[in-house]
């Protein structure tokens, strides 16, 4: 058994609660989605088959506790509950990014869940499952990306249904849409609100060439 694995790199983590720590990224590929904004959609069909210790091998080589699943979508993979426990059981401190639509309950609770509720301009609101808000631990994250008005809106509604008791999840992070809303507006509507929220600027956007692959 293999995973389609579309890259591994080692990084700045940019987003989330754990932003700024160095960390490894497992990129998977294939989504099920199709966001409209989507920076990552040469993860869409390129990756090669590796298997489990093909890619704890790789990871020893670089020499960092903290990794983050991401892809892509990594739940569409079979094997990816599967992967994370190992990482887990090696040692590793495990992130995982994942789009709202999958079953997060199949994913091993000792792993660092950032689920991503996608906003209606990603066209994938209709995607959400947000029966996941319950399945949501202490660690957990929540995620919404956002690109205007009526995406704030959207997201507004699903942080004060997490933060209403429906959850266990205590940390919620808005984060502008790259070069489609101003950092600057997003702010100003939390503030104005006094929403309990997390401003995220995905940092590797800022230090290096937003466009470039593999930071
Ligand atoms: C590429 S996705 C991979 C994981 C998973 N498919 C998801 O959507 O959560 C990683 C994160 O990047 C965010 N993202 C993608 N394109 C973005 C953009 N143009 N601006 C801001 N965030 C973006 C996604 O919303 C998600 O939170
Ligand atoms: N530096 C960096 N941090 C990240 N955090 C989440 C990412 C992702 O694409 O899931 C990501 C990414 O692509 N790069
Ligand atoms: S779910 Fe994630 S990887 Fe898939 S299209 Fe949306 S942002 Fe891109
Ligand atoms: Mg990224």
């Amino acid at each position: 058994m293999a995973l389609a694995v579309n890259e591994i790199f080692y990084s700045i983590q940019g987003e989330s609660t754990y932003a700024g720590w160095p960390c490894i990224f497992v990129r998977l590929s294939g989504c099920n989605l199709r966001c409209s904004y989507c920076d990552t959609q040469y993860a869409y069909d390129e990756g090669e088959g590796m298997a489990i210790p093909d890619i704890l091998n790789r990871l020893q080589l670089i020499d960092c506790g903290l990794v983050e699943v991401t892809g892509g979508e990594p739940l569409i993979q079979e094997e990816t509950p599967e992967l994370i426990t190992r990482l887990i059981d090696h040692g590793y401190r495990v992130l995982l990014e994942t789009n709202g639509s999958q079953d997060i309950s199949r994913v091993d609770n000792r792993c660092i869940k950032i689920v991503d509720f996608k906003c209606p301009s990603s066209g994938e609101s209709d995607s959400n499952d947000l029966t996941n808000v319950e399945r949501l631990t202490e660690q957990d994250e929540v995620k919404c990306v956002i690109a205007d008005r009526e995406d704030y809106i959207f997201a507004r509604e699903i942080a004060r249904r997490t933060l209403c008791g429906c959850s266990r999840a205590n940390t919620i992070h808005f984060s502008p849409v790259f070069g489609l809303l101003e950092p600057k507006q997003l702010t100003e509507w939390i503030l104005e609100d006094r929403l309990r929220v997390r401003l995220n600027l995905q940092l590797q956007k800022i230090i290096w060439s937003p466009d470039r692959r593999g930071v």
